[in-house]
């Protein structure tokens, strides 16, 4: 059977166009996007938001240094903010589809449905693949409750002409806490609802309650085990009603209670592909329950986390099990997550919870670093690292690290935990001093 394409890829966020650069070499590749060229990541998720973050965190820094030489605080114009972030993100469809172009990479704009297990619906045209790969990524859940409408999402965030001058965030997890913290520093009076007694459950407890602290201290008045009920709008206020009884009334309110699996205008289940809540069911080669059906990236059901590196690792790694160049199960190197929320709490490796509970195989190391050289010169008082070490074999496993330039310190461990470098090698070898990775000698 002829088809229109080898390799027809849905999404031209990193994980498609990561599978669409890795095939173009050798097939004829097609890239299907809905929205915008890029995807979540450059238009509406991790970069614009650390663009506004890099602002934020140099108003912190003038805090953090005003005993030291730099006594007023400046404040955040927001509308120049946002153009600086605008100056950026307007740019990124129109620069992705020149990219395509220039590599040679057929694309389409519209909205992918299947037909049958190799023909997509796209409009009112019909593209067939030998392969096709989902890469359709997610979108905000939004939590099912009475005035629900009223409901603006992170993306709605990123484009606020405005600060309100009072938010709320449902959701006490990676999106709220970064958010939150960007619109506190800004000048908003800030409230974060979760319905239990735990941020950021991807990090260890001991570590987010730090964080919240000093969350708090900014002015985020966090309202634990309270579940959003209902909402109602009047004129420009939202009134949030909880389970406590109380209710509060708002200038906007972001839902930021996870994100689900961009599949319902896929038609999956009609074609016979199986899906989970979590999103697209795959085996260990990222295969669908349709043979020649991949999906990666943020829209497959996983346990690693869902982040842009990941799809970016997933998206190559179909292309060259298509273009035949590997047949092994996929293998994750340690994949270090950050929450930027000044500072920043970053985790790689063997996760604190299981080296906690299995102590006759880790080491872990706790540090309070606020009075060492790097954390004092950045006034971090705050500053606290822990390592995990393999007992028999000295090498390093896993990190946690709650800093100033926390991503820094992270890299480098994930660094030193994929390469597998013993103790004494990763002191062999000569950073800028004094830098970050300079103190990487004196953590294990
Ligand atoms: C506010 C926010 C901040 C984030 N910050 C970070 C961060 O700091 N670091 C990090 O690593 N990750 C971060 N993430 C997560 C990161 O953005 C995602 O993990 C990443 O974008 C996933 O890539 P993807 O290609 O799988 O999906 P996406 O980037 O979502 O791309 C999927 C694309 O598919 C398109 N599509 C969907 N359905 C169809 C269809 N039927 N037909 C055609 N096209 C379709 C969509 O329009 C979209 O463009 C953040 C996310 C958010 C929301
Ligand atoms: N820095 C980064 O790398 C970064 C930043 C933003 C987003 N992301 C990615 O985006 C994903 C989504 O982020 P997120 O913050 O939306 O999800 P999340 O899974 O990190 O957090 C969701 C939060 O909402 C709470 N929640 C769930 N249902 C709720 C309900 N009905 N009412 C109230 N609270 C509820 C959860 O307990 C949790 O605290 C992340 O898991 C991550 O993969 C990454």
């Amino acid at each position: 059977m002829a088809f229109d394409y080898d390799t027809v890829v849905i999404g031209g966020g990193p994980g498609g166009l990561a599978v669409a650069y890795g095939l173009n070499a050798s097939q004829k590749v097609l890239v299907i996007e809905g929205n915008l060229w890029g995807g979540t990541c450059p238009n509406f998720g991790c970069d614009p938001k650390k663009m506004l973050y890099g602002v934020v965190e140099a108003k912190r820094q003038v805090i953090r240094y005003q005993e030291s030489g730099l006594p007023a605080a400046p404040n955040i114009d927001w509308s120049k903010m946002m153009a600086f972030k605008r100056g950026y993100t307007e740019k990124v469809p129109t620069g992705t589809e020149s990219g395509l172009k220039r590599a040679g990479i057929d694309h389409l704009h519209g909205t992918a449905a299947f037909v049958d297990a190799h023909t997509l619906r796209v409009g009112d045209k019909q593209v067939s693949g030998k392969q096709i790969v989902i890469a359709t990524g997610a979108t905000p859940t939004i939590p099912d409750i009475t005035g629900k409408d009223a409901f603006k999402t992170s993306t709605d965030f990123l484009n606020l002409a405005h600060l309100p001058q009072k938010i709320g965030f449902v959701g006490a997890g990676y999106v709220a806490i970064e958010l939150a913290n960007i619109a506190v520093e800004a000048g908003a009076e800030v409230h974060v609802f979760q319905h239990n007694d735990r941020v950021l459950r991807h990090f260890p407890q001991e570590y987010t309650e730090r964080l919240k602290d000093i969350l708090a201290k900014k002015g985020v008045h966090f309202h634990m085990n309270t579940n959003v009920i209902a909402l109602n709008k009047e004129g420009s206020q939202v009134e949030a009603a909880t389970d406590n009884g109380d209710s509060i009334k708002l200038n906007a309110i972001f839902a930021a209670a996870g994100r689900r699996p961009n599949l319902d205008q896929l038609n999956l289940t009609g074609i016979g592909v199986a899906v989970e809540s979590q999103g697209v069911k795959v085996d260990d080669h990222l295969r669908t329950s349709i043979p020649s059906i991949y999906a990666i990236g943020d829209a497959v059901a996983k346990s690693v986390p869902k982040l842009t590196p990941v799809s970016g690792i997933e998206g190559r790694y179909v292309a060259s099990l298509i273009a035949g160049e590997t047949d092994v199960p996929i293998q994750y190197p340690a994949i270090p997550h950050t929450v930027f929320a000044g500072p920043e709490l970053a985790q790689v490796g063997v996760t604190l919870e299981a080296a906690t509970k299995d102590p006759d195989h880790y080491t872990i190391s706790d540090q309070s670093v606020g009075s060492w050289y790097t954390y004092n010169r950045l006034r971090d008082k705050d500053a606290h690292v822990t390592t995990i070490v393999d007992k028999p074999s000295g090498k390093l496993v896993g990190a946690v690290v709650l800093a100033v330039n926390a991503e820094e310190l992270i890299n480098d461990f994930s660094e030193l935990i994929t390469h597998g470098t013993p103790a004494e090698e990763a002191t062999d070898w000569t950073p800028i001093y004094p830098s970050v990775s300079s103190d990487l000698g004196y953590f294990y």
